[in-house]
């Protein structure tokens, strides 16, 4: 059963009535004669279809998961590469921008830091508490690179959760979208009339720490059964709110985790191709990263097992890789730095700041540039052609979102390395054609292995969400790419098997977690890998 919210209005103050689905085979007379289910698909696509702005098809994909969920999931799963782009990354970046002026009806909780004091209050409100299991929540700081947006952040928990549902089959009835508004910094919005956050500015970190620690109390005491995603906080509170609360409560960081996971297992991938051209040894790559924000940094982090896989120990690996921010390269003498940024700083380079990206890739001559900067076009024709130059087979993946934030686009790596380029893009880019062959672009995109992991982690009712957990998520994800993706050279698996994927990955986070004993369901203990991928598959909602 989906939840269907209604606006009424009473006494001037919007209240929210709980409206049954309608029945699938509504009572006669009450339908047109020739509606047939099949038939009404086609129709919503042709619908979906004939609008020609991403934004209205988005709008529109909305209207129709609030009216007809099934016929919304059936689209979704039958057409997955088409509509993932519109309900997620990158039209939900513009769903963001505009969510106050596109806003029709309420989906969603929203939390505010004038509930201090009363949390517990406003989370009882939910419609379908016994229900919850999977809440993504945000407090809109920074959604994708598009900086604060406040209370407009709330489209990304929505598009999340829609993909938690079509491709992990999680329940629509077992989630919950939530934003936390704590004020926002954007000036635009705050002076925006038809804004629909508090009007004030960002509060204290002590007042928001304050509001963190009340508002995860109170979650776990009113949905003792949910696992929680934190979602595009900004990249202090990023890493501060997961490493306390990690320990306390399910819960998981998606820029942070998700991302590292999913990169890796792209990576380890895209590794095994550039090694196959160059000859060189696995242990050998060498990577460089542009932007060393939460996803930077949470990439960074995880992209240290893929050297421990190869046999180094944590500090040859973590050698292994060097980071960029806005000041140029990250290294000891440079000056104060960002604590999140200090683990991966260089002491072997001691000379002047080096800014330009070219002559980095020059001095650290990596294997593999990663771009999570936010920054457009930085990863140039100049920087594209020194990594051809060095590497038979440069691995590129311009990481940021939404698509107009890519370091580059794909037509433009393929071009620039002559084809040689191994790439994956945060954002989905179209295939190119390169001299009679057909190159597909890959999308390391964090949304592969959060559905997976997120079932995982609550069919296994993980009291926490441990690094082994989120590594065998990542080692699920890379194995799981079929001869045939495998031979197309691709770093990722296509976007219309998720349901698969998801279910292998799910398995794979359901044994991390025994081994790690955080379990609670452990009767799964007992089953055998096939039957436990049966369990999982046969726990995924159908629409
Ligand atoms: N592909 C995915 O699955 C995925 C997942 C998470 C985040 N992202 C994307 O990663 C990007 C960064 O996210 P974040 O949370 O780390 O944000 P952030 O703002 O904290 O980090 C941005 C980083 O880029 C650096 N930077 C800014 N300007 C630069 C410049 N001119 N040159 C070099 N570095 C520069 C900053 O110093 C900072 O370290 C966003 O666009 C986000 O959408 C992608
Ligand atoms: O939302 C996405 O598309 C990926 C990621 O979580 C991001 O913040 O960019
Ligand atoms: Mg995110």
């Amino acid at each position: 059963m989906t939840i269907v919210l209604n606006p009424v209005w009473v006494n001037g103050v919007q209240k929210l009535k709980v409206v049954p689905q309608p029945p699938p085979k509504p009572p006669r007379g009450l339908a047109p004669p020739a509606l047939d289910e099949s038939i009404h698909k086609s129709r919503s696509l042709q619908q979906l279809r004939s609008k020609d702005k991403s934004l209205e098809k988005y709008i529109y994909l909305t209207q129709l998961k609030h009216a007809d969920p099934r016929t919304f999931y059936k689209l979704c799963l039958d057409n997955m590469s088409e509509i993932t782009p519109l309900i997620y990354t990158p039209t939900v970046g513009d769903a963001c921008l505009n969510f106050s002026h596109i806003y029709r009806r309420p989906e969603g909780l929203y939390v505010s830091i004038r509930d201090k004091g009363n949390i517990a209050q406003v989370l009882r409100n939910w419609p379908r508490i016994d229900e919850a299991r999977i809440a993504v929540v945000t407090d809109g700081s920074r959604i994708l690179g598009l900086g604060d947006l406040g209370v407009n952040g709330m489209p990304i928990a929505i598009g999340k959760l829609s993909l938690y549902v079509a491709g992990a089959g999680i329940r629509p009835s077992s989630t919950i979208p939530i934003c936390i508004d704590l004020g926002t910094n954007n000036q635009q919005f705050l002076e925006d009339p038809l804004y629909l956050g508090l009007r004030q500015r960002r509060v204290s970190t002590s007042e928001a720490d304050e509001f963190m620690e009340e508002f995860m109390h109170a979650m776990s005491i009113v949905y003792p059964r949910l696992l929680i995603q934190f979602e595009d906080f900004s990249t202090d509170n990023a890493f501060a709110y997961l490493s306390r609360f990690r320990n306390r409560y399910p819960l998981f960081n998606d820029d942070i985790q998700g991302t590292g996971a999913v990169v890796l297992s792209g990576f380890l991938n895209a590794a095994k191709m550039a090694s196959e051209a160059s000859g060189k040894p696995l242990k050998d790559h060498r990577i460089l990263f542009l932007g060393a924000g939460s996803a930077g940094v949470g990439v960074a982090m995880q992209l240290q097992s893929f050297f421990k896989l190869q046999g180094l120990s944590t500090e040859e690996a973590r050698r292994r890789i060097w980071l960029v921010d806005s000041q140029g390269l990250i290294f000891d003498s440079r000056g104060p730095m960002a604590e999140h940024k200090k683990y991966f700083s260089r002491p072997d380079y001691s000379g002047a700041p080096m800014t330009d990206l070219t002559e980095i890739i020059k001095y650290v001559q990596p294997t593999a540039l990663l771009g999570l900067s936010t920054i457009k076009g930085a990863f140039s024709q100049s920087v594209i052609e020194t990594m051809s130059a060095l590497n038979p087979r440069p691995i590129i993946f311009p990481l940021s979102n939404p698509v107009r934030l890519s370091e580059c686009e794909f037509d433009e790596a393929v071009e620039w390395s002559r084809g040689k380029v191994i790439f994956a893009s945060g954002s989905p880019f179209p295939a190119q054609d390169y001299n009679g062959k057909t190159l597909y672009p890959g999308q390391g995109n964090n949304m592969y292995v959060f559905p997976g992991l997120g079932l995982g982690a609550i069919l296994s009712r993980a009291s926490a969400v441990t690094d082994t957990m989120v590594e065998a998520s990542s080692l699920g994800l890379a194995d799981s790419l079929t001869a045939e993706e495998r031979a197309q050279d691709l770093a990722y698996p296509r976007v219309e098997r998720i349901r698969e994927i998801s279910a292998q990955i799910a398995c794979r986070v359901i044994r991390a977690a025994q081994r790690a004993g955080v379990d609670r369901t452990t009767e799964l203990r007992d089953l055998w890998d096939d039957q436990l991928l049966e369990f999982v598959k046969g726990k995924m909602w159908k629409p």
